[in-house]
């Protein structure tokens, strides 16, 4: 029943890596000069592909199709411990592609709330963390990254001889002298990192689409971690997926979320703000001028088709300018970029995620910093702009 409502809401023929690469319209000679070099060679359900002159291994949901997974992990129980953002995500395309997941969390908390109105029933495949673990073959370890240290003397009794020990994030492992995560040397210990909020790891599954995802082993005891991993990434709704280590994926994702996908465009778009409106523009004005037509116009032809491209589709003024201060912001930048990656590298940043995000009112905490966020009036703005949008009858939803 469940693995109907699952070709339903997302059938299992993805397009493949080339066909995506064949339907994005690249109209530069470079890009055309890209397109006729060979791009992939395929063995056994993997691909070599060529990213701008390196070699790299990528694996493809078209591998892997549903009645295939179902049949790989027919022996299996998830237990997915936590739902947050990943839990909700990863949790619900698990059921929905008919494998068996149970969800683990504290009992009467808000996600033991969310998973309730997600469906997840408490007692049939709703329990506490440890039973969640005791019960479970797969260890999803969704909590937290200040909480999987928090809550390792509690988990570790279950990670016995013939489990595997899955996380989405290489920050336990990598960073063990400040969490004491040490998982026990007789498990599989594997990681598939969506790169992605668990929001669009579901809603892109339900699209139809899928997330990509990173990929890892950390022990391979089995000596199939690394194809039980690959499954597991489609299985949580992976579109396509990339090796890493675990210690690549926790430097770079600690770097990235600090910088360009989240501090660095919040640091961007409110200094460029703020000046406009030092300079007598109005909020409308330096809203949409700052973050409306990025977000709305031009960031997504990026995500599209590239940057040369979103650059043509703009006015020859705009191209000479974009084209002049671009240089400039990347050497403004980049001493703050190399002062981050040591951060992330040395320990610091990991620090104070564990110091921050163990306080008992952690969820407290963070909703008045991004509510601070939310009354910045260049995010106010946002909000009747947002409502303005056609279709949204001047509300913001
Ligand atoms: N958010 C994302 O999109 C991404 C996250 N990741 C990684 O996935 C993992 C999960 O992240 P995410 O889904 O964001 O979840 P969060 O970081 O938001 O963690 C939330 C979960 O941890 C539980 N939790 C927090 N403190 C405790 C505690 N002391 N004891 C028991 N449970 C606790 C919460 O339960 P309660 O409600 O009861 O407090 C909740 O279920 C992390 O390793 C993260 O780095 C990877 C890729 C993207
Ligand atoms: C960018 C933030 C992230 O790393 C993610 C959604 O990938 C996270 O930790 O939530
Ligand atoms: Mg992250
Ligand atoms: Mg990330």
């Amino acid at each position: 029943m469940r693995a109907a409502s699952r070709s339903a809401a997302a059938p299992s023929a993805a397009r493949s890596l080339s066909a995506l690469a064949q339907a994005a319209p690249r109209p530069s000679l470079k890009a055309q000069a890209q397109a006729a070099a060979p791009l992939a060679v395929q063995s056994r359900g993997m691909k070599t592909l060529d990213f701008a002159g390196s070699k790299e291994v990528v694996y493809e949901r078209a591998d892997w199709p549903l009645e295939k997974l179902q049949d790989y992990f027919k022996n299996d129980t998830f237990a997915l411990l936590g739902y947050g953002s990943q839990g909700h995500g990863q949790g619900l395309n698990l059921r929905d592609n008919g494998l068996n997941v149970i969800v683990g969390v504290r009992k009467d908390g808000h996600s033991w709330k969310e998973a309730v109105a997600d469906g997840w029933v408490p007692g049939k495949n709703l329990f506490t963390v440890e039973e969640a673990a005791e019960k479970g073959t797969i260890l999803m370890n969704l909590l937290s990254d200040a909480a999987q240290s928090e809550q390792w003397s509690n988990l570790k009794k279950y990670c016995t001889k013939g489990k595997t020990l899955y996380f989405s994030h290489g920050f336990s492992v990598v960073y063990k002298e400040q969490t004491g995560v040490i998982p026990p040397t007789d498990i599989d210990v594997i990681l598939c990192a969506p790169k992605g909020s668990g929001r669009t790891v579901r809603t892109q599954f339900l699209a139809g689409t899928g997330i990509n995802s990173s990929v890892a082993v950390h022990q391979d005891v089995s000596g199939k971690a690394m194809e039980k991993t690959v499954a597991m990434g489609i299985a949580v709704g992976s579109g396509y997926i990339y090796e890493t280590t675990f210690e690549k994926e926790v430097y770079s994702d600690l770097y990235g979320e600090r910088g360009c996908l989240m501090g660095g465009i919040q640091g961007m778009f409110k200094a460029q703000y703020d000046v406009l409106r030092e300079n007598g523009h109005s909020p409308s004005e330096a809203f949409n001028e700052t973050c409306e037509e990025a977000l709305m116009s031009l960031y997504p032809l990026v995500g599209e088709h590239g940057m040369d491209y979103m650059y043509k589709a703009c006015s020859t003024t705009a191209r000479r300018g974009a084209l002049d201060w671009a240089p400039e912001f990347e050497k403004a930048n980049k001493p703050v970029f190399e002062r981050l990656y040591k951060s992330v590298r040395d320990g610091t940043e990991t620090k104070r995620t564990l110091d921050f995000a163990s306080r008992k009112t952690y969820r407290e905490d963070y909703e008045k910093e991004t509510d601070a966020i939310a009354a910045q009036e260049m995010w106010r703005a946002g909000h009747v702009v947002r409502g303005l949008r056609p279709g949204r009858g001047g509300k913001d939803i």
